[in-house]
């Protein structure tokens, strides 16, 4: 059932591992297949060396099991949140990435200090609100992904790929599951820029809006410019 997707959203996990962005069984990807409503996931727990990818988990949008034999990721509640939210995204990406996960736990958004910031957000990553007791003693996984959409609020969620969830971590998401990772790669690496930049100079205010909006717009969009014509993110 959904092989290819299953496969895919395998790759783009193990690519976690290769990106450096997960210890142990930290973090998670998953990719949707938008024409059946379902949605492939890593299983719970599971050391990416051992994972196959008949281990991945189709669910429903309503977090029903449809294929696999294991649990489903832990956070798969927060993933249906935003696929259900952002109808334009194909896959999600949570990690506890070092320096991204930095940023959430000191409750900050990552300013866009520079244009390796402004070719992939276009502003700062936003941080989430610090949930409520009664939110975490609720259902926490369904109200992280209820804080990520506040955080978006109207931006496009394709122009702003990834939010920080305060106390926790980074979620990213992407056209497909291998696409979100790549987004997650480069937060980690814009996460650790700007922490090394704002230590070296506190006081910096960032790029100005002309310049995030030139060097965004350069690489997204139906006027984007750089790269092949056929590629909207060539590296
Ligand atoms: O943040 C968390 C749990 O709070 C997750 O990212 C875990 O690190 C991985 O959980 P599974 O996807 O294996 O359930």
């Amino acid at each position: 059932m959904l092989k290819a997707l299953r496969e895919q959203v395998l790759e783009a996990n193990l690519d976690l591992v290769k990106g450096g962005l997960v210890l142990y069984t930290f973090g998670n990807v998953s990719g949707i297949d938008r024409d059946q409503g379902l949605v492939a996931i890593k299983p719970s727990g599971v050391p990416y060396d051992r994972m196959k990818a008949d281990d991945i988990v189709l669910t429903d949008l309503d977090g029903k099991k449809v294929y696999g034999d294991m649990r489903p990721s832990s956070d798969l509640a927060t993933h249906l949140l935003l696929y259900k939210s952002f109808s334009g995204i194909g896959g999600v990406v949570h990690s506890h990435s070092e320096y991204a996960t930095i940023w959430a736990q000191a409750a900050r958004a990552i300013p866009a200090l520079g244009t390796t910031h402004a070719d992939y957000f276009h502003g700062p990553v936003p941080v989430t609100r610090v949930l409520t007791d009664a939110e975490i003693e609720g259902d926490y996984v369904l109200n992280t992904g209820v804080v990520i959409v506040e955080a978006i609020g109207d931006k496009d969620p394709m122009s702003m790929p990834a939010a920080l969830v305060a106390g926790h971590g980074p979620f990213c998401w992407g056209r497909d599951a291998a696409d979100a990772v790549h987004n997650a790669v480069v937060l980690e690496s814009v996460a650790r820029m700007a922490v090394h930049t704002v230590a070296l100079r506190p006081e910096t205010r960032g790029i100005s809006q002309s310049l995030l909006d030139q060097h965004y717009f350069r690489k997204h969009g139906a006027k984007a410019t750089y790269g092949q014509a056929s590629s909207d993110k060539a590296l």
